[in-house]
């Protein structure tokens, strides 16, 4: 087997105040594949987010080691992109400009970002919306325009911090669709962080679930569907299997939940 694309080593994380300190991450170990998209549940405040801010650099773990590609982790990492709740986006730029705000700030060539922005709008969808301002579009659209902004920059990595639960039902449905087609084609490796089980289980191909605080992975679930990978998240949520990965996950969950109350 290869290098894992991303390996965490009995990483622990506590934050410190003059009088206080907060575990929030205890002997956390994860290899994930290159292309792997996998997702992670757990309860409210366990260090879910926490747990992206490592992989990305933007935190140092207070014990153990986070690799990427076999290097470890040594500040913010150009090779992660991040895909959030609020999509950020400038409200006074057209989308193009959105697009390259990334390519300005790390003074990557603009003209090639100008090119591969044109060319991934072309692809999802958003090809006639180049020089509409981010209002001009609905949330979904904002969105897939945030996910088109990370990939401009070409990290190898994606973090997905619930980047649907503030969009309508039926918008997220959509979205995940779409996130998830263009995440596999681009051949990303991704983790999604969501509160929504069935989200989980519909995106990725490996399910996570957290512990309370301080929080350790407690349960993994490989997802597989007898009616084959190419699925859509739509379509897994009405496959043989989805019931009974949703019931584990949920019966996981409740336990440490109920152990928190
Ligand atoms: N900067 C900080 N200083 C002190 N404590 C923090 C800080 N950031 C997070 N925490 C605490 O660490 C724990 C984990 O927080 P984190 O935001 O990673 O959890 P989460 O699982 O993503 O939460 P949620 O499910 O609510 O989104 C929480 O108890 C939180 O209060």
């Amino acid at each position: 087997m290869g290098v894992p694309q991303i390996e965490m080593r009995d990483v622990g994380l506590s934050y410190f105040s003059p009088k206080h300190e907060t575990e929030a991450l205890r002997d956390i170990r994860l290899e994930v594949k290159a292309g792997e998209f996998i997702s992670i549940v757990g309860p409210s405040g366990c260090g879910k987010s926490t747990l992206l801010s490592l992989v990305s650099g933007m935190l140092k773990p207070t014990r153990g080691e986070v690799l990427l590609m076999g290097e470890r982790v040594n500040g913010v990492s150009p090779r992660v992109g991040y895909m959030l709740q609020h999509d950020h986006l400038f409200e006074w730029r057209d989308v193009l400009s959105n697009l390259l705000v990334g390519a300005e700030v790390r003074r990557i060539d603009k003209k090639k970002a100008k090119e591969k922005a044109l060319y991934l709008l072309e692809r999802y969808g958003l090809g006639g919306f180049a020089h509409h301002s981010p209002s001009q579009l609905s949330g979904g659209m904002r969105q897939r325009v945030a996910l088109v902004r990370t990939l401009v920059a070409e990290p190898d990595i994606l973090l997905l911090d619930e980047p649907f639960s503030a969009l309508d039902f039926q918008t997220r449905l959509t979205l995940a669709d779409d996130v998830h087609h263009i995440i596999k084609e681009q051949g990303k490796t991704a983790i999604l962080v969501t509160h929504d089980i069935p989200e989980a289980i519909t995106m990725a191909d490996r399910v996570l679930v957290m512990s309370k605080r301080p929080s350790t992975f407690s349960a993994s679930y490989d997802i597989v569907f007898d009616e084959g990978p190419d699925l859509t998240p739509w379509r897994k949520r009405e496959a043989g299997r989805f019931q009974e990965y949703f019931n584990g996950i949920w019966k996981e969950l409740d336990a440490h939940v109920a152990s928190a109350g």
